[in-house]
């Protein structure tokens, strides 16, 4: 597995230093209010578990899986929930957990779902943000890193459901990208 990758772009200690200061922040910022932490399945699983341990509050958790076709350029996009929330978010200050945001066509359309059914508000969280890939704006509330536009991998993020598991963030080599495509 560790031969697929090309470069380790952030340590595991940068990761680890970085979540206990969006920790602390989410901390005092929370601290009035109704907290429900909604991870998306299943890249945000690995952050998620680790920030939580860092926010000192009572919170909700709860996760959403979705799909979501047509990323190309052109397209606007489509996304359809696989997996809904248990209980209701009305009232409740949520805030959606990502590992990344790329197009911004999953957050953009989970924040607008989120607000209709009635949060008091609805923020994002996502550990990488890849800028150079946005279609759709999006209000990015707490950040943890930017990347370049590669193929990234690592804590949560899969490249055809591997390298979840890699305790740091690595840009995957292109050859590993290209023969899977072509296998296919
Ligand atoms: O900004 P966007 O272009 O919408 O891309 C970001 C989304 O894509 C990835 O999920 P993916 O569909 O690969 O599922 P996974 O989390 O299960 O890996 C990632 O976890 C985000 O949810
Ligand atoms: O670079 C990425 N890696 C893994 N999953 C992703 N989903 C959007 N961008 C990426």
């Amino acid at each position: 597995m560790k031969n697929d990758i090309k470069e380790i772009l952030i340590s595991e200690e940068e990761v680890s230093v970085r979540i206990k200061e969006l920790g602390k922040e989410i901390t005092k910022d929370y601290k009035e209010k109704n907290l429900m932490v909604v991870g998306i399945l299943k890249g945000a699983v690995v952050f998620m578990s680790e920030l939580c341990k860092r926010i000192d509050l009572p919170i909700d958790m709860d996760f959403m899986s979705v799909s979501s076709y047509g990323k190309s350029s052109r397209s606007t996009g489509e996304v359809k929930i696989i997996k809904d929330l248990d209980d209701s978010v009305e009232g409740k200050d949520i805030l959606i957990v990502e590992d990344i945001i790329d197009t911004g066509l999953t957050l953009s359309y989970l924040t607008d779902n989120l607000k209709k059914r009635g949060a008091n508000s609805v923020k994002i969280i996502t550990l990488l943000d890849k800028p150079g890939r946005r279609n759709i704006q999006v209000k990015v509330d707490y950040l943890g890193f930017e990347v370049p536009n590669e193929f990234i991998v690592g804590y949560g993020l899969d490249f055809s459901e591997m390298y979840r598991n890699l305790p740091y963030i690595a840009a995957l080599k292109e050859e590993v990208y290209n023969d899977e495509i072509l296998n296919k």
